[in-house]
């Protein structure tokens, strides 16, 4: 099967694309999703964090409380790789099974760390990058979450740069301030379309 990855920095309009293409026929593979249902209350990961980071970061529902942990990790290096560690290698187990069911048109994997992890490149066909300006990232996670900014900008910090993800991709979607929902609608078309044929 023909296998897209697709990645972007906070913000770029990753899950916005990877939902257009689902509505066309694609299998999307989300590891932000995936990290989200292993941190849920009775999720795989919850036992573990709950040893590594103590009982104050699981919330009393039983999920990881990520306002706190975002907070922790976005703020300590080695406290980030910790998590990485618990959480990195459950997510790559469930995105090769949810691989193996895959029956879409082909399938997209949408890896917020694609380029950073360096494992990725070798396991996809091409590599598409949601583009957008540095201000955008941080005025769209702040009108969607509310995250203080400063915040956004040390989860930016964590990612590789607006450059080294475009010097990375096969294909680029810009998805600028000034960019609508239907101008970006209609480029992720002409590619889907481009993706259908080397599918
Ligand atoms: C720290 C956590 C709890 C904060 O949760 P929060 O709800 O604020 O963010 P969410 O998980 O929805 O991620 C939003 C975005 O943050 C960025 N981000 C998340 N984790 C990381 C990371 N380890 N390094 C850099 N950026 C990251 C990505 O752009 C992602 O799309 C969460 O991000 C997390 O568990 N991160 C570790 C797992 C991971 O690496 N996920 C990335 C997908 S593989
Ligand atoms: N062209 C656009 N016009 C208006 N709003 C947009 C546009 N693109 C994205 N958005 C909005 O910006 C926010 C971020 O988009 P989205 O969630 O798709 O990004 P993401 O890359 O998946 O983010 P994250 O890395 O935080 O998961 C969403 O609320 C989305 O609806």
């Amino acid at each position: 099967m023909f296998k897209l990855g697709l990645t972007g920095g906070i913000g770029s309009g990753k899950t916005h694309v990877a939902n257009l293409l689902a509505s066309w026929g694609a299998t999307v593979i989300d590891t932000d999703l995936i990290a989200h249902q292993l941190t849920a209350p009775g999720g795989s990961a919850i036992d573990a964090i709950r040893e590594s980071f103590g009982p104050e970061l699981i919330d009393m529902n039983g999920a990881l409380d990520r306002a706190r942990m975002r907070e922790l990790v976005f703020s300590d290096a080695s406290r980030r790789a910790q998590l990485e560690g618990i959480l990195h290698p459950r997510i790559a187990q469930e995105v090769l099974r949810q691989a193996q069911e895959a029956t879409g048109i082909y399938a997209v994997f949408v890896v917020p760390l694609l380029i950073e992890s360096g494992r990725w490149r070798d396991r996809i066909d091409r590599l598409c990058v949601v583009d957008c300006e540095e201000e955008t990232q941080i005025a769209r996670v702040q009108a969607r979450s509310g995250i203080p900014a400063e915040t956004i900008r040390r989860i930016m910090a964590a990612q590789v740069s607006r450059g080294e993800r475009l010097a990375a991709a096969d294909d680029i979607i810009s998805n600028m301030a000034n960019t609508s929902l239907s101008d970006l609608e209609k480029q992720v078309l002409v590619l889907h379309k481009a993706w259908c044929n080397l599918a």
